[in-house]
């Protein structure tokens, strides 16, 4: 089970201060939607090039010019893109062609998908790998139900990754969903980082291998 660590609404030199924080006790790096939007694709090239043994997600949020942005993404040293399950078929099927080619993969993201039917299409479509996502704004009334693992269908062999205000009190109950990845931001950026990172790598580590 890896933890994602998502860099969201943070400056260059906070994320660069995280991950030093962070780097032991975190397998997958998150660049957060916003920090691309601020410093574009650069800041993807020097978190690759600063952490190489890491695999970089880039929160590309893809929807539309697939092909153009999961490129740049992949250029730019990211091994994952996020691309959004609303997407036309079309676009699911160019990003996964383009990952193909360059030997890495698409996570898509479920953010305001309500029906399993869109995951089992996603799935046909070839999709591997998904997040479930409560997203940020909706954390502002309530915390995420673990229902959303519903989405995924007993027999799925779609790799998982979950988000959406996983905290050190709600872990517990993420970990009994047995995700394949847990992608946590605040409760790591926002606290002290390096001890935050440990327990909940600790408390993953713990559940794995009681499992
Ligand atoms: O994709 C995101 C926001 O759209 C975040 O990366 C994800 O929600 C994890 O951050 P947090 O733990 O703070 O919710």
């Amino acid at each position: 089970m890896n933890i994602q660590l998502a860099l969201d609404r943070l400056s260059k030199d906070e994320c660069f201060r995280i991950l030093e924080e962070t780097k032991e006790s975190i397998d997958w790096i998150e660049i957060g939607t916003g920090v691309i939007k601020e410093y574009g694709m650069s800041i993807v090239r020097e978190i690759k090039s600063k952490y190489p043994d890491k695999t970089i997600v880039a929160d590309m949020k893809t929807c539309d010019a697939g092909k153009f942005e999961v490129i740049q993404a992949f250029e730019a040293g990211a091994d994952i893109t996020t691309v959004m399950a609303f997407s036309a078929d079309k676009t699911i099927t160019d990003t996964l062609a383009v990952a193909k080619q360059y030997q890495k993969r698409i996570m898509i993201d479920l953010l305001g998908v309500t029906d399993r039917k869109r995951v089992n299409q996603l799935e046909n479509l070839g999709v591997d790998l998904v997040s479930l996502h409560f997203g940020k704004d909706m954390q502002s009334e309530g915390e995420m139900d673990t229902d959303i693992f519903s989405l995924i269908q007993n027999d799925s062999m779609l790799e998982v990754a979950v988000a959406g205000g996983i905290n050190l009190e709600t872990l517990p109950a993420i970990l009994k969903k047995y995700p394949d990845t847990v992608i946590v931001g605040s409760a790591i950026t926002k606290a002290d980082s390096q001890a935050a990172a440990k327990e909940m790598k600790g408390m993953m580590d713990l559940y794995e291998s009681n499992y």
